[in-house]
């Protein structure tokens, strides 16, 4: 068998753990290669390594049948080897058409001469139907955009081995349907993809292989039209995975949250991103709210939690008014959060894993004598949490939160969380970017804050997600609440008509408790 590309027997070390351990991986000509593994099983590790942004202690990288070496992205691109990073490399402040040439400007007589570059970009995108407006600066665009431009740069770059580190992740799922027929265009063409992923539905769907990673070391490659989602998901966790989550019934309690008239400026136009949005959330529910992204959830969700101003509206929470009270105090007061962006929001990627872990409470008398930090007390803390909720990483709470995998930073997040025992629990996407098994205990968590008689309101882009752990359903159209459902009695096919704005409540009929 030929293949493009061969990983064989690559070893790379990190402080503490061994990321990949005698994994051998090889890539065919034109199929889509799926990676799957639990959070921090080693497969950006791997793939970075692939790219030149790891040199590896041990194994060879073949390209076809002959050993090359890979020192950096450089000697990556010459060897025609692309890769999506599952946080993207773009300058924000650039236009599109700036970022993808960056570092390969065409040059006539010594003047940057972007005529036949653009010309490029623009066949490229209208060939494989991207929709890229070359002018357009990075910070305007969409994650969604975002991530074709990072495509663009691989396509102009006449990469033909492609890694897309779980490019999902941030995707609506009309962009994902989109991206899996641009992967599929691509593999007719002769390219060939390494794709990671925790979706298993999208690996079913797309990929032609599957090699599964745990703990660095390889488990195994399957055909996948020989496979199931069930056995993938034991290889990878070692165990059978449930995908459906077993509640009681429903027994709301005392309004905990109380949303009136809330109206939030937007910065990128000027309509309001929320409009006059009134709920409540009671003790003992899950309220999801539903919509395609960027249709005011996230502005909503940062007017709640104290990171935006609203312009207008009154926020309470076990009725006391928080409209304009400090993270810090909303924190006090009994609101947890999981923010939407981790890195901006929800860590300080500096500091320690057990720092992260008080962030919230390093100030009360459990953690703190005398103004000083009690540092076994911080540990001692952190190791509780690390072994409840699996959070891995090289060296425990000592490690460096940058250098952990995206799943475990983001298991880090919802263990401090929701450890804090709040009375409201705002998760906004919580289980982005988490492994089957990860997002299984994360559900069971939410379940339990409910059942203890916590308000939940869990802000989520996957309907899936939304059915199986609303108890009512709240769906955002444009800013405003457009109707409001009891999942037992709705489906995925209505909800996505009012996500999309063809149908709606009558005016003036607010969501109800
Ligand atoms: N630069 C680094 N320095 C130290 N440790 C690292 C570094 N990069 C990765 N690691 C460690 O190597 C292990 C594998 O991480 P990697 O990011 O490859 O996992 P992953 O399979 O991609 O996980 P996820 O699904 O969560 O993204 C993790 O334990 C991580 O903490």
């Amino acid at each position: 068998m030929d293949y493009v590309i061969e990983m064989l027997n690559i070893t790379k070390e990190f402080p503490g753990i061994k990321a990949n351990d005698d994994i051998t991986l090889q890539l065919r000509k034109s199929e889509i290669h799926a990676l799957l593994g639990e959070n921090g099983a080693g497969k950006s590790t791997l793939m970075s390594v692939l790219f030149g942004l790891y040199q590896p202690d041990g194994g060879v990288i073949k390209m076809g049948g002959k050993e090359v070496q890979i020192r950096n992205p450089n000697d990556a691109t010459a060897l025609n080897i692309g890769m999506v990073h599952q946080h993207f490399k773009l300058v924000e402040i650039f236009t599109v058409l700036e970022n993808i040439i960056l570092g390969m400007e065409p040059t006539k007589l010594g003047f940057l001469s972007t005529k036949e570059a653009r010309a490029k970009v623009c066949a490229l995108s209208e060939k494989y139907g991207l929709m890229i407006d070359p002018d357009a600066r990075i910070e305007d665009i969409t994650v969604g955009m975002q991530q074709r431009v990072e495509i663009l740069k691989m396509l102009y770059r006449d990469n033909d081995i492609l890694i897309f580190d779980e490019p999902t992740a941030v995707l609506t799922p009309q962009e994902i349907r989109e991206l899996m027929a641009i992967m599929k265009s691509f593999t007719a063409e002769g390219k060939s993809i390494l794709f990671i992923t925790h979706k298993l539905q999208e690996i079913m769907e797309v990929a032609d292989r599957c090699t599964v990673l745990r703990k660095g070391k390889l488990v195994g490659t399957v055909d996948v039209k020989d496979t199931t989602k069930e056995e993938l998901s034991r290889m990878m966790v070692g165990r059978p995975v449930s995908f459906t989550v077993e509640k009681k019934d429903v027994s709301p309690g005392d309004v905990v949250l109380e949303v009136e008239g809330l109206t939030v400026p937007s910065k990128q136009h000027r309509n309001n991103a929320v409009k006059n949005v009134s709920f409540k959330v009671r003790a003992g529910e899950i309220v999801c709210l539903a919509g395609i992204d960027g249709n005011g959830q996230t502005e909503f969700s940062q007017a709640l939690t104290g990171l935006e101003k609203p312009s207008a509206g009154k926020i309470r929470l076990r009725g006391c008014d928080i409209t304009n009270a400090t993270v810090r105090n909303r924190s006090k007061i009994g609101m947890s959060h999981i923010p939407e962006d981790r890195h901006k929001h929800g860590l300080v990627l500096d500091f320690t894993l057990a720092e992260n872990l008080v962030l919230q409470r390093y100030w009360q008398p459990e953690f703190e004598n005398l103004g000083f930090i009690r540092k076994d007390a911080v540990r001692a803390y952190a190791d509780k949490l690390i072994g409840q909720y699996d959070i891995r990483s090289g060296q425990g709470g000592a490690t460096v939160v940058r250098a952990m995998s995206g799943g475990n930073q983001q298991k880090a997040i919802v263990a401090r969380e929701i450890d804090k025992d709040p009375e409201l629990l705002v998760a906004i996407q919580p289980t982005r970017g988490l492994d089957v098994g990860a997002i299984e205990y994360i559900h069971k968590q939410l379940v339990h804050q409910r059942d203890t008689g916590k308000a939940v309101l869990l802000v989520s882009l996957e309907l899936d997600e939304v059915m199986n752990m609303a108890d009512r359903i709240l769906v955002m159209y444009e800013g405003e609440i457009v109707g409001q459902f009891d999942p037992k009695k709705t489906t995925v096919e209505e909800l996505g008509l009012y996500m999309a704005g063809a149908r709606r409540m009558p005016a003036g009929e607010g969501a109800q408790e």
